[in-house]
């Protein structure tokens, strides 16, 4: 397993830092937890603590006059000092070591040019005992109180812990199923007996993108209001189809323009009629994802649109708390593995950036091992990987039936990269084939997978054959669309319309005469296995 050691050695440790401290990980000996507690004194000074201790002493309705965001202004205790602000990351020589800004700053790289990443006053959190957050957390699973309903605001002082709650704009969005696939893991998978399938897809606008959405939308519109007022005009992205869905959603909710810019004729049905419908403005251009990102960078540069792509680490700290429930989920054990597909590379860093801090605050003991799983037509990381970290070389991503993964010049690689090095993670890449039957092979035992989990599918499998993942070892797929999103790979699939590809486990509806000796013709032979 990853252990404490090799997380130590990353540069996330960083991100760990107290404010005033030039140690990078003051706590990583664990003394402070070792400090016996004050509890009361301490209870009373955090604001949501004050709220959920409310939501489970308050059994009555609030009044019939007051809305849930009411309700939580009026049980809204003392301020808390928990903080947070953005470094640069990873941290180069030539970063200067006290650069770092305010959340309510428009920035998304450092002074250097590289990326940017949230950073927690870590002090302050470990205040409180592991058991103390993981009490928490749990306490507010399944509540409507606002914003805590949600899977990602549960979380809130792991996340944006300044933000006053009246300016969060969620959907309540997380608390996604962890599905036990255990017909396909005992049959398919050589008898694995502790699969799981974390159905981030099953949300909102049908994948995970809500989950750093909704942080994302929530800072914008709390920098477009009073006091701030911020000149933000609206907010951007450049999208294979998801991201620009999220966006258009949570805007429309909080009354923000969208503007998304989509590769024309790369993406879903489904999924570009998501921000039509949601009234964003949307830009159809004649080129692939990477040059529709290049551009929104230098549109976002030019005029007064917020950036929502994942290069804004914001959006980071939403999808990170996607690890967190799957401790959650598993009463606070650690997975052996956890499999993840990459494309733009955000996600990969956010699962291990959600479960390094859980280890860190001490709400468990140590971090799972990551898998990145790439299409064998999208995998600069894979073959960064296979050179030994030596090189990285961007490529033109050619089409894959994970048409959200296209993506050629991924914007969080150095990200990618610090996550897989601390977990003692493993790159993998799958072929159409390979892809499109695990995903099939998925749905015979009861999902209804996308394509881009069918990539995280096909690499478990090579795992499994690899006898790198074992068969008792505790193994989270990280399903990351809705399948009903991608259902024209799914009909060619069905239909054995894809070219050079034998589509095994097809399935495609038999045409039978509306007569009853025809149809008992069928149905015998179907019983019989002859057909
Ligand atoms: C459905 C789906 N799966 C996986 C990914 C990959 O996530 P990331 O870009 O964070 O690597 C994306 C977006 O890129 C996606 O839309
Ligand atoms: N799959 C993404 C690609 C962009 O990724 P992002 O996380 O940087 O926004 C999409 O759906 O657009």
């Amino acid at each position: 397993m990853a252990t404490a050691a090799a997380a130590t050695a990353s540069s996330l440790s960083l991100l760990f830092a107290h404010p005033h401290s030039s140690n990078p990980r003051p706590f990583a000996g664990g003394s402070h937890l070792r400090r016996p507690l004050r509890a009361a004194p301490h209870r009373a000074r955090c604001a949501s603590d004050a709220a959920a201790a409310s939501t489970t002493a308050t059994k009555h309705r609030r009044p019939a006059e007051e809305n849930i965001r009411e309700e939580a202004a009026r049980l809204r205790g003392p301020g808390n000092d928990f903080s947070a602000w953005y470094v640069p990351f990873p941290p180069t020589p030539e970063d200067n070591p006290n650069e770092r800004y305010s959340l309510d700053e428009v920035v998304y790289r450092s002074s250097s040019g590289g990326l940017l990443d949230v950073c927690h006053d870590m002090e302050a959190l470990a205040r409180f005992p592991g058991s103390y957050w993981r009490d928490l957390f749990d306490s507010r699973v399944g509540r409507t109180t606002w914003p805590y309903g949600s899977g990602v605001w549960s979380k809130k002082e792991f996340v944006l812990p300044e933000i006053d709650s009246d300016h969060i704009v969620s959907l309540f969005e997380g608390n996604s199923n962890l599905f036990w696939a255990e017909r396909l893991g005992r049959e398919h998978l050589g008898g694995m007996t502790d699969l799981w399938v974390k159905h981030c897809g099953i949300s909102h606008t049908g994948s995970f993108k809500d989950l750093g959405m909704t942080v994302l939308v929530s800072q914008v519109n709390r920098l477009r209001r009073a006091p701030l007022s911020r000149p933000i005009n609206g907010v951007g992205c450049a999208s294979t189809g998801d991201t620009s869905a999220a966006l258009s959603a949570y805007c429309a909710a909080a009354g923000i323009p969208a503007i998304v810019f989509l590769p024309a004729d790369r993406i879903s049905l489904q999924q570009l009629i998501q921000p039509i419908a949601n009234g964003a403005t949307v830009l159809s251009l004649d080129t692939d994802f990477d040059g529709c990102m290049r551009l929104i960078r230098e549109v976002t540069a030019e005029l007064p649109i917020y950036l929502a792509n994942s290069l804004n680490s914001l959006r980071l700290e939403g999808q990170k708390t996607a690890a967190i429930e799957i401790l959650q989920q598993f009463d606070w054990q650690v997975p052996d593995w956890v499999i993840v597909p990459g494309g733009n590379l955000g996600n990969i860093y956010a699962f291990y950036k959600g479960f390094e801090m859980c280890r860190v605050l001490g709400l468990v003991d140590r971090v799972p091992r990551l898998v990145c799983a790439q299409a064998a037509n999208a995998n600069p990381l894979y073959r960064f990987y296979k050179s030994g970290w030596t090189e990285f070389q961007p490529r033109v991503a050619e089409t894959t039936f994970a048409s959200a993964i296209q993506i050629g010049d991924p914007v969080s690689v150095d990200r990618a990269v610090v996550a897989l090095k601390a977990t003692d993670g493993i790159v993998e890449e799958a072929t159409e084939e390979e892809l499109m039957d695990a995903m099939s092979l998925a749905d015979r035992t009861g999902m209804f997978a996308c394509p881009h989990t069918g990539v995280a599918l096909a690499a478990l499998f090579k795992l499994r054959d690899q006898r790198i993942i074992g068969p008792n070892d505790r193994t989270v797929v990280v399903s990351t669309a809705h399948g009903l999103k991608f259902t024209q790979s799914k009909i060619d699939y069905h239909d054995r319309n894809i070219k050079d590809m034998l589509c095994q486990y097809a399935n495609p509806p038999i045409n039978v005469k509306a007569d009853f000796a025809s149809v008992m013709d069928v149905l015998q032979n179907k019983l019989n296995g002859k057909i």
